[in-house]
């Protein structure tokens, strides 16, 4: 694709000389990315409990939202009459919106997946409702993300080579007919999802096909759905190597703090999970000396901060003991500042990882971080 085209621009800033990982910028229609980066996600166009603001004082730089939920609720129309997610959400960095295809599989029952797109029934109300790649595009056009993912299936785990070469040449013409639906590709950038499930093989044609087709930025989609992590990293080791070294990589769908560590050493520039937002609203907390769960009674007379070596707005002002009332009282305010807390901790998570790659020293960092981070017994 001509420069012209395309929306966003990935700018390489150097490789660690330890590890092989890479530190780089993306640079998008509504701002720039620092990666190896982390993304919020804010399925139904909200972070759950926190506000735009909130996310730009732990700095994040982009936030992911859903094709799929706003398709159902309140319809990508309404959010196009409001001038697109970044209006109607009040945030002014960059967005990317994932193309509903893991939902469709995974939320919703009664689905039939044809050439054509995908039959399923609503998970709120039962409707009969029918995704294409075209109408998953039409969608993603109206939300105007700065980055739109590829309609795609993410085969489930296990599944047999037959069925994953069968979803991963049915995904590949899928992001074929994508790319010639692609209304606006100078304002949004479309990235395809490589898939394969854990066989070798197949990931080396899922990449080969797609990196034939030259799309701005790609995603390694199938996995983070039950398998080991050890076979996650080892599917990473295999299939990064394939993707153009001057274009963005997005793992879908990791979170936890080991594996975007891991992740980052094998080449990836872009992570999301719902993880820190998830455990946060039943109170567990992530701190360097590893997972909290603050409703454990042992924090009840504990007046200190949830994570002494942490300085958000959380950590700053409230202890354990405050935190663990308001979450055993069912007190919103206790979810926001875990959840905050939590955003906060992988955002500088990867800030370190940045620095540490800047200073090639990232496997040092990994090693350090890891001697702490299994510490705790809660
Ligand atoms: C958790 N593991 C995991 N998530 C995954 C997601 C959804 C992330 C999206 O799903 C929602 O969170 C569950 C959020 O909106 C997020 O952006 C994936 N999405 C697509 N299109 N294709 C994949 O192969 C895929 C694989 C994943 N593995
Ligand atoms: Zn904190």
């Amino acid at each position: 694709m001509e420069e012209c085209t395309v929306a966003i621009k990935y700018e390489l800033i150097k490789v660690c000389k330890q590890s092989g990982a890479r530190l780089g910028r993306v640079h998008t229609p509504h701002g720039v990315i620092d990666t190896p980066t982390f993304m919020p996600v804010g399925t139904q166009a909200t972070v759950k409990t926190m506000s735009p603001e909130e996310l730009k004082q732990m700095d994040a730089h982009i936030i992911l939202s859903n094709t799929y939920h706003l398709f159902l609720r309140p319809g990508h129309e309404i959010v196009r009459q409001a001038g697109g997610l970044h209006k109607f959400m009040n945030w002014d960095r960059p967005i990317l919106t994932d193309s509903g295809g893991f939902q469709v599989f995974s939320l919703s029952n009664m689905r039939k997946i044809k050439e054509e797109g995908v039959e399923f029934r609503s998970h709120l109300n039962g409707d009969k409702l029918f995704i294409s790649p075209e109408k998953a595009m039409e969608i993603q056009n109206a939300l105007g993300p700065d980055i739109m993912m590829a309609f795609d299936e993410c085969a489930p785990y296990p599944a047999d080579h037959k069925y994953v070469k069968q979803s991963l040449e049915r995904t590949t013409r899928w992001a074929e007919r994508c790319l010639k639906s692609h209304a606006r590709p100078h304002d949004q950038a479309l990235f395809a999802i490589v898939q394969g499930g854990m066989y070798e093989d197949l990931r080396k044609q899922s990449a080969a096909d797609l990196t034939s087709m030259d799309f701005p930025g790609y995603a390694i989609g199938g996995l983070s759905v039950g398998e080991p992590k050890d076979l996650m990293f080892n599917m990473l080791d295999v299939t990064v190597p394939l993707l153009p070294s001057n274009k963005p990589r997005y793992l879908m769908g990791v979170g936890s703090p080991d594996a975007l560590i891991e992740g980052s050493i094998r080449g990836v520039d872009m992570f999301d999970c719902v993880l820190p937002t998830r455990i946060a609203r039943n109170g567990t907390t992530m701190t360097s000396s590893g997972r909290l769960v603050i409703k454990n009674a042992k924090f009840t007379e504990d007046f200190g901060p949830l994570d002494p070596e942490c300085s958000c707005y959380t950590c700053q002002n409230y202890s354990r003991a405050y935190i663990r009332h308001l979450i055993k009282a069912d007190e919103t305010f206790g979810l926001r500042l875990t959840t905050y807390h939590n955003l906060h901790f992988l955002l500088q998570l990867m800030r370190d990882v940045r620095q540490a790659i800047m200073d090639d020293r990232l496997l040092d960092f990994r090693d350090a971080f890891f001697a702490k981070y299994g510490l705790f017994d809660n």
